[in-house]
């Protein structure tokens, strides 16, 4: 198995791309043609992965959006999809796991073995020996927490300790001290351009994950100005809801509408790299 940084390299460059298709199926926003049919969140994603996939460097499945559906099984048979037709596209499986070692074991083999994915979000709150358990899987990677794109998480993230904030010690010990193997990512939210801009100087070229652009209204050229590297990537911009329900134009379907919002989400970036 490729590592994950070596396979979300490729993408970037095959695709031109640091556009992360987020996969949150919605029942209730899911097309009416497909509200009747068993297999109705299989088919939508499949859709949406086809129509998508040659813009893309990550697709990142939220497990939730499956679990809550009792759709589990139909997210496995999309991960094997993905495999089969779009193996040079890295799976990000969006977890938020966190527990202790015995347990994140488990979760690991969930994420890592049930799902296959290449890479999962996990939450540093319980420390190293809850996060460990991941980085025994050496072609994966474990994309921690780090500064969230929701305004409650500066509840914590944004607290001083040793006059730093929470969200930079986090960065720090991840880049410093839990990274050994370069099998580490963050995530850091779009909608903190300055707070992405302090972590990429701490953590010089680790991949991260940049939620909060499309329905949460993160700014794309800030967030490209604030978070690319040297070499112009170092990002997967996650866009979620803004792409999977985008509302079609006359004579397009809901597939067509995706690749129309995704075309321009990824073209967007792209300018912001260029400027
Ligand atoms: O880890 C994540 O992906 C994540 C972290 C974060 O800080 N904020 C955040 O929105 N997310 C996820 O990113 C996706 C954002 O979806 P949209 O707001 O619809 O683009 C959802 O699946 C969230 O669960």
């Amino acid at each position: 198995m490729t590592a994950f940084i070596d396979k979300l390299s490729a993408a970037w460059t095959a695709n031109d791309s640091l556009l992360c298709v987020g996969l949150d199926p919605d029942m209730e926003k899911l097309p009416e043609q497909l509200q009747w049919e068993p297999n109705a969140v299989y088919t939508f994603c499949k859709e949406i992965i086809d129509a998508t996939a040659d813009l893309a460097c990550a697709f990142k499945p939220q497990i939730a959006y499956f679990a809550a559906l009792r759709a589990e099984e139909q997210l496995e048979a999309i991960c094997t999809y993905l495999h089969e037709n779009y193996p040079h596209i890295p799976i990000v499986l969006d977890a938020k796991r966190g527990d202790i070692g015995n347990t994140a074991e488990q979760y690991a083999r969930e994420a890592f073995e049930r799902y296959r994915a290449d890479a999962v979000t996990v939450n540093p709150y319980m420390g190293f020996d809850s996060v460990a358990p991941y980085l025994e899987w050496k072609e994966r990677s474990a994309i921690i927490l780090c500064r969230t794109s929701n305004p409650g998480g500066s509840d914590l993230q944004f607290l001083k300790v040793d006059g730093q904030p929470l969200y930079q010690h986090v960065a720090r010990l991840v880049a410093d001290k839990w990274n050994t193997n370069g099998q580490c990512g963050l995530v850091v939210g779009a909608t903190f351009p300055h707070e992405l801009e302090q972590v990429r100087q701490i953590v010089g070229d680790m991949p991260l994950l940049v939620p909060g652009i499309g329905a949460q209204g993160g700014d794309i050229p800030a967030t490209v100005a604030a978070g690319r590297t040297a070499a112009g990537s170092g990002m997967m911009i996650n866009s979620s809801r803004a792409i999977l329900y985008a509302k079609p134009a006359a004579g397009e379907n809901y597939a067509q509408a995706a690749r129309r919002v995704a075309q321009e989400t990824r073209d967007a970036i792209n300018r912001a790299r260029a400027a």
